[in-house]
């Protein structure tokens, strides 16, 4: 079952060379952050380049049971917020969807206020652990009734009287950061988030935007960011840049396609976020950034991807890993489309996103004739060369989106095409897949 509906059944088959520019949308990240600060400020932010997929719409709905309005005006999204600490109790049932981020953020965000809310989410969201979260939101004095292994659904009770928190991340996460750091608005004093590993760093940057007092001090410890308590949030005026984990999709299809050359301009290349495409260029992609400039305070750039049939599998750096966690699925369609092996390790987060996605990959990438090892935090693939992956079978999305379209796109390269049971869920991060991909020339289609 897609998320929100009835599955959708789709295929892929081997494409003539991709060409044109692939205008991909809005970053998630940036947009449920840029859509749960809005509501914390005082008075009016305004969101252009909004990304309207599934998961950020199901945020904003929730930002409007809290008590903001969110509303679209012409392309311009308006968001009145309510100030720190002004979230009204939602009198209905929180529905987070399919969308982890948006559950988790939200949690944090609510978690210092004297109000309860309860969140539930779809299939996917039911099976993933929020105890990361709700274990720190109980140093502030929060409380959480949720199912047996911390599950949704959950109701949370935000703190009476809350405190400020130290804290330092079990896993590389940058919810569990942003959900303590949006719990340290409401408590006063200094809230310390330390993190070992760099994860995605959009929350630290956006508060700072609207004016909270945050910083980050690199130490042995790890990345200390602390942050001062019960600000008065000023509204912004935000762009959002185009999500690089979107723009992975054509421009992997790019690489593995036969006389492809693709396009995809202005997207955002923060570091804590470009791992993917630093790994290709070392696979020997050809795999270009032109225009380089900053965006926003960003570093940005126009991806050009051309095929390239002499890429050779690697051993992508376990420190890389959290800057490109969502891409190691599409990573591992390109790594079958390589020469040699490429080896993935330090990746254990894989196996709670909206899948178990080593599983899924490895078992979709098996029926299509790669072979593939695995281990709890690693797995390697074993690349078949350009044009020399079988294809030919039909594979599970598991509700996951990035499953779904990282097996669309290998289809495209694959002697015989490849059946995905359920797209629905690409509407959660990238709605226009189908038609962008079309644009480029692409043989996806959906089944009856
Ligand atoms: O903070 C965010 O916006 C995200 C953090 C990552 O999750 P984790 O924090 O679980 O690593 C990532 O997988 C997700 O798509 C978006
Ligand atoms: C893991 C993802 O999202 P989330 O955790 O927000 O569901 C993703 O988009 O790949």
């Amino acid at each position: 079952m897609s998320s929100h509906g009835e599955p959708i059944p789709m295929k892929s088959s081997r494409s003539g060379p991709l060409r044109g520019t692939a205008e991909v949308p809005g970053d998630k990240s940036i947009s449920h952050r840029a859509l749960i600060l809005g509501a914390l400020a005082v008075g009016e932010t305004t969101i252009t380049g909004l990304l309207e997929g599934q998961d950020v719409l199901d945020t904003a709905a929730a930002m409007r049971a809290f008590g903001a309005e969110v509303e679209k005006r012409g392309e311009t999204w308006h968001v009145h917020g309510v100030g720190v600490g002004g979230f009204a109790e939602p009198d209905r049932v929180i529905d987070c969807g399919n969308s982890g981020t948006g559950v988790r953020l939200i949690m944090g965000a609510m978690a210092t206020t004297p109000i309860a809310a309860t969140f539930t989410g779809d299939a996917s969201l039911a099976k993933r652990p929020m105890a990361r979260v709700t274990d720190p939101l109980a140093l502030f004095g929060a409380r959480a009734y949720g199912r047996s292994g911390g599950r949704l659904p959950m109701t949370i009770r935000g703190a009476e009287a809350p405190v400020p928190v130290r804290y330092a991340t079990p896993v590389p996460s940058a919810q569990v950061k942003s959900a303590v750091l949006l719990a340290g608005l409401g408590a006063p004093g200094e809230t310390v988030v330390i993190e070992r590993e760099a994860t995605r760093d959009h929350s630290e940057r956006m508060l700072a935007g609207f004016g909270a007092q945050v910083s980050t001090e690199v130490t042995d410890e790890g990345r200390v960011i602390t942050l001062v308590g019960q600000p008065e949030l000023r509204p912004q005026s935000l762009a959002v840049p185009r999500d690089p984990s979107s723009a992975a999709f054509p421009v992997c299809a790019a690489l593995i396609t036969e006389g492809s050359d693709v396009l995809v301009p202005n997207i955002g290349l923060n570091p804590t976020r470009a791992g993917l495409f630093e790994t290709l260029r070392e696979m020997g992609a050809d795999l270009t950034y032109e225009n380089e400039r900053e965006e926003g305070g960003e570093p940005a750039a126009d991806l050009r991807a051309r095929f390239s049939p002499n890429m050779r599998g690697i051993e992508v750096p376990a420190e890389r890993a959290a800057s490109m966690i969502d891409e190691y699925p599409v990573l591992s369609v390109v790594a079958a489309c390589a020469e040699g092996a490429t080896h993935m390790p330090g990746v254990r987060e894989l196996r709670v996103k909206e899948s178990d996605r080593i599983d899924a990959m490895a078992t979709g990438l098996r029926a299509c004739g790669v072979s593939v090892e695995e281990g709890p935090d690693w797995w390697t693939v074993q690349g078949r060369g350009p044009g020399g992956v079988p294809g030919g079978a039909m594979v599970q999305s598991h509700l996951d989106h990035r499953i779904a379209m990282s097996f669309l796109v290998l289809g495209l390269a694959a002697r015989a095409p490849v059946q995905v049971d359920d797209g629905g869920p690409i509407a959660t991060s990238f709605p226009i897949f189908e038609p962008l991909m079309a644009g480029l020339g692409a043989e996806i289609v959906r089944e009856a």
